[in-house]
């Protein structure tokens, strides 16, 4: 995962996407990651789960954990409903600067917003900084060695509620143990695994975690 690729997806999506629409700009995206080169959005294929599960919780405040392009921003933001939001959190600004431009091309700035920094810098603020007390809809999708610290930060926060629905990519590529042995084992989470692949591979395994918080 060269630190060049973000600009050059940045470049493809300006000159071949549609202005103003956001699942061209994602089909786009994904024909690019077969074809040219992979990235580590979350895809087509787990992209799909994601999609499901946030339909089923309908969510007003969203949070995801792992902007990188946006594409995953966009995938949710299409299906947001009237005054609904997306929070995303980008500890790369290169990562957040492209995000942000994809996001725009898009037509969805005013329905995704970028928090740039670290999430333990981000997340003991982010309830005054965006007027949300509680998140209806979670996606984690940053540093795999953080996914447990920053579950159990929001937990302590008080930043999801009774019914909040938790989706973690890579459960098994490139795998989260810790979170998944948390998770699984506490009475506070009912959980689901739905097996898939690594985005845009055919043969490598990985799956998504659903945990649905009930303290
Ligand atoms: N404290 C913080 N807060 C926010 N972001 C933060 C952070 N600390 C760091 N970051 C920034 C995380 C950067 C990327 C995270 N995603 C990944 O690392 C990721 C990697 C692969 C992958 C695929 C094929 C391979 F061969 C190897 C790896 C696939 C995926 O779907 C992925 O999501
Ligand atoms: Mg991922």
């Amino acid at each position: 995962h060269d630190e060049e690729f973000p600009p050059r997806i940045l470049d493809h999506v300006m000159k071949n996407a549609i202005k103003g629409d956001v699942t061209n700009v994602i089909d786009v995206i994904d024909k690019y990651c077969w074809s040219v080169e992979i990235a580590m959005n979350v895809g087509d294929v787990k992209g799909a789960i994601l999609d499901k599960s946030f339909l089923e919780a309908s969510p007003k405040n969203v949070l995801e954990i792992g902007c990188y392009c946006g594409y995953s921003a966009l995938r949710m933001s299409r299906l947001l409903k009237e005054d609904a939001k997306i929070f995303t959190i980008e500890a790369s600004s290169q990562y957040a600067d492209v995000a942000q431009e994809i996001i725009s091309f898009a037509g969805m700035e005013k329905k995704v917003q970028i928090l740039r920094g670290l999430s333990d810098e981000v997340l003991p603020t982010i309830a005054e900084k965006c007027g949300v007390r509680t998140f209806d809809f979670v996606f984690i999708d940053h540093a795999k060695e953080l996914y447990k610290r920053d579950l159990i930060m929001l937990e302590n926060l008080g930043l999801i509620r009774q019914g909040t629905t938790i989706m973690a990519d890579n459960v098994i590529f490139p795998g989260c143990p810790d979170y998944l042995e948390y998770v699984r084992n506490s009475p506070k989470f009912e959980c689901t695994n739905y097996p898939s692949k690594l985005e845009y591979c055919e043969n490598r395994e990985d799956a998504m975690e659903k945990s649905i918080y009930l303290p």
